[in-house]
Formats: structure tokens, C-alpha cells, sequence
């Protein structure tokens, strides 16, 4: 078994360093100068801490061809580059292997999840899945215990892969079949993570911490539902899970620009200086749009979305979020 890694960012390096326990790995990356360096130093500075040592078994190319050779690919690119790297990959070979997205959003613009790009660039395409969750890159380099989420439309190939991924030690893999559900949690909590970070940031307390995780969740159901998503995976690993990771943890990147944002620093500003992509802040518009066009109330979001694209007042924002109109709670 071959598998191939498309981006050695922090996420697509960490996976690197977990899949090559149970195959060789060959890790791609645009960047000839970051391959050379992985290649002779065997590890991946600025992306993942200096005592994660690359195995023997993972090599680095900067050769697109050849990483499309291979059983599976895995491509860890940000979201807005996926659309480039599928048509990359059926410019390269007519046998495109096996799949695995793992990027969090909403394409810019067009506003399309993972599984939208991949049937408009590959129409007919259908051995793809999503391996999403709550999954810090720098735990899971380090061998922490995770557990994430692969979602297929097929779930025989979320199975058939999450059987042939087995062995990668503490990294546990289960297999569902909403990839919409999936798909749409995992890009909303990027947006509400900014939130809490911004809450934190001001130092708003514990009861606003937990009352905006909570209120998060409703609107995070709302747009799984509408969409199309189920229910239940809203409470699992994709949805509950890894928004209670990212709107907590501060390895977080878009909890990051949350907190930077709290100190009154400006989007732009927060960005450069991340040198990560925060998925949150591109897609904090589509979101926002998408529920305007689908009529669906989501406060929190429409506050960060203000705060990011119309330089809207931070306090000002809290303020009318607990000033809103009163309401029962769960319509
Ligand atoms: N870092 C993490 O803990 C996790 C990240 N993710 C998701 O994985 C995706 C990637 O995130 P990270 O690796 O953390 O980002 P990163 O910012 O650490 O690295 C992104 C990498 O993609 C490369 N890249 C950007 N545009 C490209 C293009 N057009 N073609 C080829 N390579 C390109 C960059 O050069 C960089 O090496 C995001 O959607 C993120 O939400 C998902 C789970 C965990
Ligand atoms: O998606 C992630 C963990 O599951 C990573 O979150 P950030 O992109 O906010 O760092």
C-alpha cells in the first residue's frame, strides 16, 4: 500500500508521520526548499515541533507526478487550494486512486463544501472520504490519543479504509456515512472558535465561555440540518467534538485569532503574523451568507462576521448578543 500526502503543512505532516506507521508515506509539497529541509533535516520546522522526527519511511518530492502514484491520497491542503490540487490530479493520471480530503470550510466565493468541489472538478468520482475531528496536527504528530471521524457517502469505503488504516498508535478511526453532517460542523466550529477566543480574550468568564460553546452548538445544528446533515452527527466527533477542541484548546488557530482579535488587532494584522491558515476567517463569510439566504438565525456567527469584514466594535458585539430579543430556548 502507497500513500500519498498532497501539503506539508502542519496537518498534512502530522498525518505523514501517522499513516507511515502502517505504510510508506510520500509527503508533496509546492515548496522545493521545504522539501530539500524535511528531506536532509527530518523534521518540518514552523509546522511541527522540532523533537517530531520524520520516519525513515516518509519521503518528500516536490514531484507532483509521482505523488499521484499511489493507493490513496490524502490531500491537507487549505480548503480554497483543493479545487486546484483535484484538477491537478486529473490532469496527472486517469486512474485516480482512492481519496482522502481533510481540509475545514467553505470554499471562498463559491461558497461549495469538500465533497461539492470534488464532484464539480471529477463529476462521477465517488471513492472519496473525510477524515475530520477533533485533531490538533501537533498531538497527533506527538502520538497523543485522538479519535476522528472518516466520512463517506460509500460507507464501505469509510470502512475499507478505517480497516486499512488500523494500527497507527492512539489515533482511532471510525467510520460514517454523512459526509454533509460531517463536513459542516467541522467548517462551522472554525467560525465559533474565533467567538470564544474573543470572549476569552476580553475575559468574559467561564459562564460566557460555556454559555457561547452551548449557543454555538445550536447554531452549528441548525446549519447541519439545513443542509442536509443528521442529527446524531451533530453530537459526534465532527460536530460536538471538535468544536468543544477548538473553541477550548490553545493550540487552536482560529481560537488564536479570536484571542489577537480580543487585544484589538486587526484581521489583516492577525492574519500575517499566523503564518497558519485559520479556516475560520474566510469562511465566517460564506457561512453568514448561507444563512441569510437560508433564513436561518446564527447570532454568533453574524457577530464574528461583522467584527472580521465590517470592523464592527468587539464590545459593542457582546453587547447586543446578550441584548438580543428574548426567546424559548431551543426554537
Ligand atoms: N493543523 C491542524 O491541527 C488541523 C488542520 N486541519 C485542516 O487542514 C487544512 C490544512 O491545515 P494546516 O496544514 O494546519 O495548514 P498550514 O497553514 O499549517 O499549512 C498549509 C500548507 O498548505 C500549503 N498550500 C497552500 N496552498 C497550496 C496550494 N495551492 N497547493 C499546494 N500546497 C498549498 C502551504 O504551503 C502549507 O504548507 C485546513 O483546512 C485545516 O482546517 C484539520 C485538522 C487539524
Ligand atoms: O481543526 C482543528 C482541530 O480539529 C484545528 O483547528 P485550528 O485550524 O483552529 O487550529
Amino acid at each position: 500500500m502507497r500513500i500519498s500526502v498532497l501539503g506539508a503543512g502542519s496537518w498534512g505532516s502530522a498525518l505523514a508521520c501517522a499513516f507511515s506507521k502502517v505504510a510508506p508515506v510520500l509527503l508533496w509539497s509546492r515548496d522545493q526548499a521545504q522539501v530539500f529541509s524535511i528531506h536532509t533535516k527530518r523534521v518540518n520546522h514552523g509546522y511541527l515541533p522540532d523533537d517530531v522526527i520524520f520516519p525513515d519511511n516518509i519521503s518528500v518530492t516536490s514531484d507532483f507526478s509521482s505523488a499521484c502514484n499511489a493507493d490513496l491520497i490524502i490531500i491537507a491542503t487549505p480548503l480554497n487550494a483543493v479545487r486546484g490540487v483535484l484538477a491537478a490530479i486529473a490532469n496527472e493520471t486517469k486512474q485516480i486512486p482512492d481519496l482522502i480530503l481533510v481540509s475545514k470550510g467553505f470554499e471562498a466565493n463559491s461558497g461549495k463544501l469538500s465533497h461539492e468541489i470534488v464532484n464539480e472538478v471529477l463529476p462521477g468520482f465517488k471513492r472519496f472520504g473525510l477524515l475530520l475531528g477533533p485533531s490538533f496536527a501537533k498531538e497527533v504528530a506527538l502520538q497523543l490519543p485522538t479519535a476522528i471521524t472518516l466520512a463517506a457517502f460509500d460507507l464501505s469505503f469509510a470502512i475499507n479504509w478505517m480497516q486499512k488504516l488500523k494500527g497507527i498508535p492512539n489515533f482511532r478511526i471510525y467510520a460514517h456515512d454523512d459526509i454533509i453532517g460531517s463536513e459542516v460542523g467541522s467548517a462551522v466550529k472554525n467560525v465559533l472558535a474565533i467567538a470564544v477566543g474573543i470572549s476569552d480574550g476580553m475575559q468574559l468568564g467561564f459562564n460566557a465561555r460555556a454559555a457561547l460553546i452551548t449557543r454555538s452548538l445550536n447554531e452549528l445544528a441548525a446549519l447541519v440540518l439545513a443542509l442536509g446533515g443528521r442529527r446524531e452527527t451533530i453530537y459526534g466527533l465532527t460536530g460536538i467534538g471538535d468544536l468543544i477542541l477548538t473553541c477550548t484548546g490553545d493550540l487552536s488557530r482560529n481560537r488564536q485569532v479570536g484571542l489577537e482579535l480580543a487585544k484589538g488587532k486587526s484581521i489583516d494584522v492577525i492574519v500575517n503574523e499566523l503564518g497558519h491558515v485559520a479556516e475560520g476567517v474566510l469562511t465566517a463569510k460564506e457561512i453568514h451568507l448561507k444563512a441569510l439566504s437560508l433564513g436561518i438565525d446564527m447570532p454568533i456567527v453574524a457577530s464574528v462576521y461583522r467584527i472580521i469584514y465590517e470592523n464592527s466594535d468587539i464590545k459593542s458585539e457582546v453587547v447586543n448578543l446578550i441584548a438580543r430579543a428574548q426567546k424559548t430556548e431551543f426554537i
